[in-house]
């Protein structure tokens, strides 16, 4: 038999009606073809390591024995990307080869134990240490001679930073930190590899210096002996217990007893202080957050790959399955075929493709904000801070309803961790919480809106994330264009953001304390915050598509204006409400939207399956039993559910001990 003769005819006759050329789209997902090249090269390398691959799947083993194996292919694995990475390859050149590359997820179905390691300790020492301090510290994080992670959360505070209670009081005759847990809320919690992985760790703690506050910072610190692994005395370690997700991540927690650090083991890129115990506080005191601002960047891609993750399985699966009929007699129609199903799936394609664009556009603003912060200039920062804060949130609480939307449309084979839709949810579902949580970045962002909102009034430019506030305060006549699209989901947010401002002029007025105000107005203020950020994904989508696109053949630019539209026009029918208020559209430019949607979803149909294989994850990465590119569904099913340890034996032990007694009328 051939190669061809083992894929589902479904998906071979799909792929024969994809009307462009799934290999140029994937280049232009990579940057072009020499980066399709390098990254598969990659996985080609990584992924033949021996001993990577699971025999009995994760989800069978115990959590304790689920970690130790996971810190066993974590070894391996980065032991192999390390090799396979060329040396004389600057760290951007490495960081576009794995860019789009999920390589982790096909090792790890909940994430590695040295996840932190990589997402935090390395970026908060680049952002936080000075040179002296990078210096020593990179080269030994980089070849992975120490391991590490980012310790900020509390038992007690998560959200609020400035309510950390882990202390650091400098001691100028020993020129030395005394790090202290005082209470139970203040042991660190969450922090992922610091249970029993890591053995250094970025601290977050409230400084104290001549007896004064010196607000929270940034200290690096040894946790475990380099040997032995034992705790250092004065730090207690353990696991924090079972989660939804993220169970090989090794999350933990952290106490000190007095523990002694010395001086050099604060981070002093931004502040400093000198062996008396004078301190320097930094140009901007957010600065220390600045590892927050790159891992909210970083997130945004995330999801556009993990979305894509999860609508490759889901269409690939709809397009192999059959159910019911459409017809009488004429046969089962494969559940793609139900507009429903279309209607559930391609917008997880177009989002994923939407959140590509903005992370890319986004990692470009952060790293022109951070050369300007090391010029000292500080002015695009809240800037960049407001769009991360809502484009995270918005990013993560459409990937989560998306993919959770993915799984449900995959019926009960969805439900199987062997379809692997759970646990891409409960990775994205993460996204939501860490790293600033949903409503309190939507209320950073709402901060940065309304007093936007008074330079309007006062005539002051905006920035131009803002600026359509000036422009957008009149009802602009509705037009069905992208264009016209745009423009009402920013009269939108006007119109939102008019009304929480309203709010709390109203609330003041009353004699409310300004923050009581704006606690009474936070619903209306979240709302216009998540107007804005859908405002700015629309119109970021659109420009940067067509910025990037100019380029590429008729066809491919011909369907990925099909996503675009789509994407526009569904984000119209979800936010009719919306759009009734405070634009002029009407019933029938409603009634001709849905016929435009519906039409849009079946010029996507034929090419669904071509857009799914473009994003070019291999089945390693995809781990799935229903999203393999053979289609081969029921057999991987099968073959899954043979690896249960419950079918080594064809009649289980309690059956002895429990069933039989019982039904036998002895228990
Ligand atoms: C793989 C998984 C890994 C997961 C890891 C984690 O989760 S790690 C743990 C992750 N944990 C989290 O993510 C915790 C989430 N919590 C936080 O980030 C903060 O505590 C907060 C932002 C909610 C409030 O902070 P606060 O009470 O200190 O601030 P405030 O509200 O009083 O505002 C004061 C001013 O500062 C401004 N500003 C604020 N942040 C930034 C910034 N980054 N940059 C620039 N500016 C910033 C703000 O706009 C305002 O400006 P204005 O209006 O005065 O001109
Ligand atoms: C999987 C995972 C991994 C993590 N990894 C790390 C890590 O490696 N290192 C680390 O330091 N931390 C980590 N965290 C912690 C994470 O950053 C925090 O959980 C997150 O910032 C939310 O804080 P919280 O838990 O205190 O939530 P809370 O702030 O207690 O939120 C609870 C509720 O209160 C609401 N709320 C809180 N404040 C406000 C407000 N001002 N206005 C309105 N509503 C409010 C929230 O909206 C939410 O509904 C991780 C968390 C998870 C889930």
């Amino acid at each position: 038999m051939s190669k061809v003769d083992l894929i589902n005819q479904d998906l071979v006759r799909e792929r024969g009606t994809c009307e462009f050329d799934i290999e140029e789209l994937t280049y232009y997902l990579d940057g072009d073809a020499a980066a399709t090249a390098n990254r598969r090269k990659l996985e080609d390398k990584v992924l033949s390591t021996e001993g990577l691959f699971d025999k009995v799947p994760e989800d069978f083993l115990s959590h304790k024995e689920k970690y130790e194996n996971a810190v066993r292919k974590a070894v391996l694995f980065y032991r192999a990307l390390q090799n396979a990475l060329d040396p004389n390859m600057s760290d951007q050149e490495k960081a576009s080869t794995t860019y789009r590359s999920l390589l982790p997820s096909a090792v790890f179905k909940e994430q590695s134990p040295f996840t932190l390691h990589v997402a935090m300790f390395i970026p908060a020492i680049l952002g936080q240490a000075n040179e002296e301090q990078k210096k020593y510290w990179l080269p030994r994080a980089s070849k992975m001679e120490i391991i590490g992670t980012y310790a900020q959360t509390e038992l007690g505070h998560g959200t609020f930073i400035r309510g950390l209670e882990t202390t650091a009081t400098y001691d100028p005759k020993t020129e030395e930190f005394v790090l202290h847990s005082p209470t139970l809320s203040s042991y660190k919690w969450w922090p992922g590899s610091l249970a029993h992985t890591a053995n250094y760790c970025i601290v977050m703690a409230h400084l104290y210096s001549q007896g004064k506050s010196c607000g929270i910072q940034p200290f690096i610190v040894q946790l475990r002996d380099e040997e032995t692994h034992m705790p250092l005395p004065g730090i207690k370690l353990g696991e924090i217990g079972a989660k939804l997700g993220f169970n090989t991540v090794n999350n933990g927690f952290l106490g000190f007893e007095n523990h002694r650090i010395a001086r050099d083991r604060m981070l002093m890129k931004n502040a400093q202080i000198a062996k008396d115990g004078t301190f320097t506080k930094s140009a901007n005191n957010k600065l220390t957050y600045g590892t927050m601002v790159y891992v909210r960047v970083v997130i945004v891609n995330g999801m556009a790959n993990q979305l894509a993750r999860a609508a490759t399985i889901a269409v690939r699966y709809s397009a192999v399955r059959r159910q019911s009929e459409l017809k009488p007699g004429a046969g089962e129609p494969q559940i793609m075929d139900y507009v429903t199903q279309q209607h559930k799936l391609y917008i997880a394609i177009a989002s994923s493709h939407a959140f590509s664009l903005i992370a890319k556009w986004l990692s470009g603003k952060y790293y022109k904000v951070t050369g300007d912060l090391e010029k000292g200039n500080t002015d695009e920062l809240p800037e960049l801070h407001a769009t991360a804060c809502c484009l995270k949130a918005v990013t993560t609480l459409d990937t989560t309803a998306l993919i959770e939307r993915c799984r449900l449309s995959c019926g009960g084979h969805g439900y199987m961790l062997s379809s692997n839709l759970p646990q891409i949810y409960g990775l994205a579902t993460a996204a939501f919480t860490y790293e600033g949580e949903f409503t309190v970045l939507m209320l950073q962002t709402a901060r940065s809106l309304v007093k936007a909102w008074e330079q309007a009034l006062a005539g002051k430019p905006l920035r131009p994330t803002m600026s359509y506030l000036t422009e957008k305060k009149q009802t602009a006549k509705w037009s069905n264009s992208i264009d016209g699209i745009i423009d009402s989901f920013q009269r939108v947010a006007v119109g939102k953001l008019e009304s929480a401002v309203a709010s709390i002029k109203k609330y003041s007025k009353q004699g409310m304390a300004p923050e009581d105000a704006w606690n009474m107005s936070s619903v209306r203020l979240v709302a216009a915050s998540e107007a804005h950020g859908r405002a700015v994904m629309l119109s970021t989508y659109k420009s940067e598509l067509e910025r990037t696109t100019t380029s590429l053949s008729e066809p491919l630019r011909r369907v990925l204006g099909y996503l675009l539209h789509l994407y526009a026009v569904y984000w119209t029918l979800e936010k009719v409400g919306d759009l009734l208020l405070y634009t002029s559209i009407s019933e029938s430019d409603i009634q001709q939207l849905q016929d435009v949607y519906e039409d849009l979803l079946g010029k996507v149909r034929p090419n669904a399956v071509g857009l799914v294989d473009a994003f070019d994850f291999r089945d390693q990465i995809l781990n799935s039993a229903l999203g393999a590119y053979d289609g081969r569904v029921y057999e991987r099913l099968m073959e899954e559910a043979l690896k249960s340890p419950l079918n080594a034996e064809p009649v289980n032990q309690s059956f002895h001990k429990y069933l039989k007694p019982f039904m036998q009328g002895k228990l």
